[in-house]
């Protein structure tokens, strides 16, 4: 579980809070999506959940941060990642530079846990298949694709096996296939209990797989809801949020007069057959 109060965070060497009184609770076994325009603080937000700040980048924080009760920015880094798996936004820097195949590279934030070595083989193993990279395991991490990188990341933070995973931009490098076996994998950890924390811009994935969506702007959590109320807000456009396709195509078509303006906007495909089979006006 994270718990997030009054949370409000200067980077060093400035005095402007770029996060000011962000609350925010993700239960256990929840999945949360946050979305909020570029540059609003959405990275600067997971490193303060994963310990990594004020931990390694220092600056002045204030609020409370708590996974799982435990006081996280208190921790020593070390105790922190036991806790908080972050998948960072470049999968190019979550790579360790340090080993020669995909296997050492998945397995290395499990030496020196205390995991025994037959189990830190079963892990790898069951995590690529998870994630369908076992056909890469002997390879070099740095022959990868993109993607292929992007899938390796993921795996070396799901390895550790924390009880809560916060995940910044996890599919950015990931064609639509690709995203939504990501998805799909975080569903199965969140039926185990995992709590999953999300930053990301593809709002039609958060539509399907979230349970909440929380909209990140001027500094805090704005508003929050439903992924179907949050993704129909009038106020979306304001937060520099884009909002689904088929929303987007509904308010057009609003807008012409050729759908009923009170009908309640769809956000899936589904909703958008019916919607303009029902709310046609006959214009
Ligand atoms: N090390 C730093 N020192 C000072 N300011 C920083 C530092 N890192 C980020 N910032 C500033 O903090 C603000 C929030 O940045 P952050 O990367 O958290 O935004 P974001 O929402 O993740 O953006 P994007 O969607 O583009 O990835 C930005 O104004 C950024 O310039």
């Amino acid at each position: 579980m994270i718990e997030l109060r009054d949370v409000a965070y200067a980077y060093p060497d400035t005095d402007h809070y770029v996060l000011d009184g962000v609350d925010l609770t993700v239960a256990r076994g929840e999945v949360v999506g946050v979305i909020g325009a570029s540059g609003v603080g959405k990275t600067t937000l997971a490193k303060i959940i994963a310990g990594f700040i004020p931990n390694v980048e220092g600056g002045t924080l204030d609020g409370s941060v708590a996974v799982d009760d435990v006081p996280i920015s208190s921790l020593p880094l070390a105790e922190a990642v036991a806790q908080v798996g972050l998948v960072i936004q470049n999968p190019f820097n979550q790579i360790s530079g340090a080993k020669f195949s995909v296997r050492e590279e998945i397995v290395f934030g499990l030496e020196n846990t205390g995991v025994p070595r037959d189990e830190m083989i079963t892990r790898v193993t069951d995590v690529a298949a998870l994630l369908r990279i076992d056909h890469l395991l002997d390879r070099s991490p740095y022959a990868l694709s993109g993607g292929q990188m992007q899938l390796v990341a993921i795996a070396s933070v799901i390895v550790m096996g924390t009880p809560v995973l916060v995940m910044d931009e996890p599919t950015s490098q990931l064609d639509p296939g690709g995203s939504r076996m990501v998805f799909d994998v975080i569903s199965a950890l969140t039926d185990a209990g995992t709590s999953v924390l999300i930053f990301e811009h593809k709002v039609e994935l958060l539509r399907e797989h979230a349970d909440r969506i929380a909209v990140l702007a001027e500094g805090r959590i704005i508003h929050e809801g439903t992924p179907r109320a949050v993704l129909t807000d009038d106020r979306l456009e304001s937060w520099s949020v884009g909002s689904t396709r088929y929303t987007r195509a509904a308010r057009a078509a609003r807008g012409a007069g050729i759908v009923h303006p009170d009908a309640a906007l769809p956000v899936s495909l589904s909703d958008s057959t019916e919607y303009f089979t029902t709310q046609r006006t006959g214009r």
